[in-house]
């Protein structure tokens, strides 16, 4: 809806695993700009399969893609450590643990039907594909053609390996998965800035949404609000509301990719007062690994498209 209020001419096409939710959207979207032009189109990110397909009909469809947001995201069974939060008090630290839950949360993964674990192919591989696989409809185009994907602050170096990239071993797979996201963003500019692909990376802030009401129960998010509504004067990554928090994606959809910086995450920040902000602030990744594991996604790559040859042009 925010993009439509800044360009009522755009088409846009809702991906979504559920069709019911996606119709609900496209006719809420329709209610508040009836001469939109908005479809939807049926993907489960975290099933390579559907992928595929979902890339070879929207390649039917289309003939380029603008700009693609990459927000689909899963936290499995997560858990918050209440003692470190505490800890953190007494140390000084807790400001960091609110904004970035670094060394608060855990979360249990498990494989997914493609034998890969279900966060690492839900966050990052999943989309990883389709982006490949829709590389005729976003490279060479007359006007640059844009990738955005939802990361987070969670994004944290050392919950990430290249020996276990997938995240089998550890309990951070959420972390992992943002991190490697930020590394793979970093690669796709330097591999594909050329050909007129520009990848960024965002942080929308600690938001309401289904998945923070999977890590505590509403009302007790409801009850915490005024203390959240006091923390923002400090942590101005408490945005709150979906509204906020899709600050950096609509800023982004009206700057110049090539004034961007390839090697920063732009965050959706919200002040005291309740202005909506965007900050850019340097990511952690070096450069050398970054290069390393996206080999390591072309490998995996390969392997995916030997198995399911028969879905493919
Ligand atoms: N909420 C927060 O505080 C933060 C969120 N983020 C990121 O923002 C993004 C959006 O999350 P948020 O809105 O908070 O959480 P929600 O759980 O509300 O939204 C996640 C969305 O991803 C979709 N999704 C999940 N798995 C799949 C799949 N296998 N195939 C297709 N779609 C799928 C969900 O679809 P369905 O409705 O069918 O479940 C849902 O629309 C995520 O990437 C998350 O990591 C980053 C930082 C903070
Ligand atoms: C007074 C309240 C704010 C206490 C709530 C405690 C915890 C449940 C939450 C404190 C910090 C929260 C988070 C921080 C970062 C988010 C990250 C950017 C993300 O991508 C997903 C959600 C977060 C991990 C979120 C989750 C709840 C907290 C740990």
């Amino acid at each position: 809806r925010r993009l439509l209020e800044e360009d009522g001419r755009i088409h846009l096409c809702i991906a979504c695993r559920n069709v019911q939710k996606s119709e609900a959207t496209r006719n809420l979207i329709l209610a508040a700009h009836p001469a939109a032009q908005v479809s939807t189109v049926e993907v489960d990110l975290g099933n390579l399969a559907a992928v595929l397909r979902v890339a070879r009909e929207l390649r039917c469809r289309f003939q380029r893609l603008d700009f693609v947001y990459l927000n689909a995201g899963i936290m499995p069974n997560p858990h918050v450590n209440f003692k470190a939060l505490w800890h953190g008090l007494l140390t000084g630290k807790l400001l960091h643990m609110l904004t970035t839950a670094e060394g608060v949360m855990t979360q249990t993964d498990r494989l997914n039907g493609d034998g890969l674990q279900e966060v690492f192919a839900t966050n990052l591989f999943g989309h990883f594909i389709l982006v490949r696989q829709l590389e005729s409809l976003l490279c060479g185009n007359e006007k640059p053609s844009r990738l955005i994907w939802t990361s987070s602050s969670n994004a944290r170096e050392s919950a990430f390996s290249l020996s276990d990239y997938q995240h089998a071993k550890g309990q951070e797979s959420y972390s992992s998965s943002k991190y490697a996201t930020d590394l793979t963003s970093v690669v796709l500019n330097r591999k594909f800035n050329e050909q007129g692909l520009y990848s960024s990376v965002v942080c929308p802030g600690l938001v309401m949404s289904n998945m923070t009401y999977g890590i505590l129960p509403v009302f007790l998010w409801k009850l915490l609000m005024p203390i959240m509504w006091l923390i923002r004067f400090f942590a101005k990554t408490y945005t709150l509301t979906p509204y906020n928090g899709a600050e950096a994606h609509v800023w982004l959809f009206k700057q110049k990719p090539e004034y961007l910086d390839a090697l920063v995450k732009y965050h959706s920040c919200t002040s005291g007062l309740g202005k909506n902000y965007v900050e850019p602030r340097r990511m952690d990744v070096d450069e050398e690994t970054a290069e390393e594991f996206y080999q390591k996604l072309l490998e995996l790559e390969k392997q995916t498209l030997e198995r399911y040859s028969d879905l493919l042009d």
